[in-house]
């Protein structure tokens, strides 16, 4: 993969100049998108600043967030040509830093779960995970350094555990979401893909100006509660010995791993998660679903119908039990300076037809707190594990993550 921290180092030495940096894009993408079709729409003449701690960075905007004069088409014949005049706030501050918005990655239509057309790069037979599935692929591909997915369940880290890459869904609107096409208002949480974990912190603290996310530190002996979500249903074998690995790699590094049961109104809130995101999406996407639902593909409609059924006093109740959940999850991180967990059930499921299951992520996304995934080496197809911090702790996130990954990778 192209690591955004090598192509910046290599620039500042001169070794590499931020066109060069590009071209190398370019070359991968030739010869890796026509059999990975992760791209909607490639700029085929951008600018390519000079200057910034981003120049010759080149970013893959996944195609419901907007970037001035490339179509956002939202997965959908719906939005077939559809092109903003502006940049999405995170795109704006992308090229404020330097960066290269230099392609459209693919997104299930309005970033919900019916497949993209974009393959695992790992087995073309099995999927790259959605929502952001051209993102995740683009990145696990070495095609492009760094990438913006949303999530409204598991559509970020998801997809990064099936394309073996590093990938942060950051605290709850950390990112604004200003110019992206949204799902869920409570829910909808822009986050970014990279090669490693130290890439992602990188692009994480200079998007949103924070360099105390970078400059974290996971302590000499940080508190880690091991968490199997036991509500979820069992994983795969891949995904348990992905986390005993995980585990034991953090110990190695000084931490103390224990294992906690999570209370039962966290499982409580996992439960209706999906209550939130579809009452939303039902009222997000009414023009669509009003005037041109026959367009919308099956599991949009299926999932709009759902919503249209659901009543408000369901809907507050499904968020009062949110709001609780999340003074509960604060009380526990008074013990502990993060949570690892599985991102996926599994390896990427053997399938073109469904986009995975993000019943590892959803939880956490109502939450709205911080996951990282932590690529595993050791399986023929990626396995990840998730690394979850308190809210507002994004850098304590990343640098216990980083901990995990450098353990690992040995
Ligand atoms: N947008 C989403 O998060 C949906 C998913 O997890 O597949």
């Amino acid at each position: 993969m192209l690591s955004l921290l090598d192509l910046r180092a290599r620039i500042t030495a001169g070794t590499l100049t931020p066109a060069g940096a590009i071209d190398l894009c370019r070359a991968a993408i030739a010869a890796r998108e026509p059999d990975l079709r992760a791209l909607v729409t490639l700029d085929a003449a951008p600018a390519i600043p000079e200057a910034g701690p981003l120049a010759g960075v080149a970013v893959g905007v996944k195609d419901i967030i907007d970037s001035a004069g490339l179509p956002s088409q939202m997965g959908s014949s719906i939005y077939a040509g559809w092109t903003p005049r502006g940049d999405a706030a995170v795109v704006s501050r992308l090229k404020r830093l330097g960066a290269v918005a230099l392609a459209k990655t693919t997104t299930t239509a309005f970033a919900s779960s019916d497949p993209t057309e974009t393959v695992n790069p790992h087995d073309a037979g099995h999927t790259p995970g959605g929502s952001s599935a051209g993102s995740a692929a683009a990145v696990g591909a070495g095609m492009l350094p760094l990438a913006l997915g949303t999530q409204t369940a598991g559509s970020v880290i998801r997809p990064a555990s099936y394309c073996g890459c590093a990938a942060v869904k950051p605290s709850f609107r950390l990112i604004p979401t200003v110019g992206v096409k949204t799902y869920s208002w409570a829910l909808d949480t822009v986050g970014l893909f990279a090669a490693g974990v130290a890439d992602v912190a990188h692009a994480l603290a200079l998007v949103t100006g924070r360099p105390e996310i970078e400059r974290a530190e996971a302590g000499s002996a940080p508190r880690i509660a091991l968490v199997r979500q036991d509500f979820a249903e069992a994983p795969e074998p891949e995904a348990e010995a992905a986390l005993t690995w995980a585990r034991r790699a953090a110990e190695r590094s000084g931490a103390r791993v224990s294992n906690l049961a999570l209370p039962p109104e966290l499982a409580q809130a996992w439960e209706r998660h999906r209550i939130i995101q579809n009452y939303e999406g039902r009222l997000a996407l009414a023009w669509e679903y009003d005037t041109q639902a026959d367009a919308l593909p099956p599991r949009v409609r299926e999932h709009l119908d759902a919503g249209a059924a659901i009543s408000p006093a369901q809907y507050d109740d499904a968020r009062r039990h949110g709001h609780h959940a999340r003074r509960v999850l604060k009380g526990l991180f008074a013990d502990f300076d993060a949570i690892l967990t599985f991102s996926a059930p599994g390896p990427a499921p053997a399938t073109l037809v469904s986009t995975g299951d993000p019943r590892f992520n959803q939880l956490w996304t109502l939450m709205g707190v911080p996951c990282v995934n932590v690529p595993v080496p050791g399986h023929r197809l990626p396995v990840g594990v998730q690394v979850i911090g308190r809210f507002g702790d994004d850098g304590r996130a990343l640098a216990v993550a980083r901990m995990i990954e450098s353990a690992l990778r040995g």
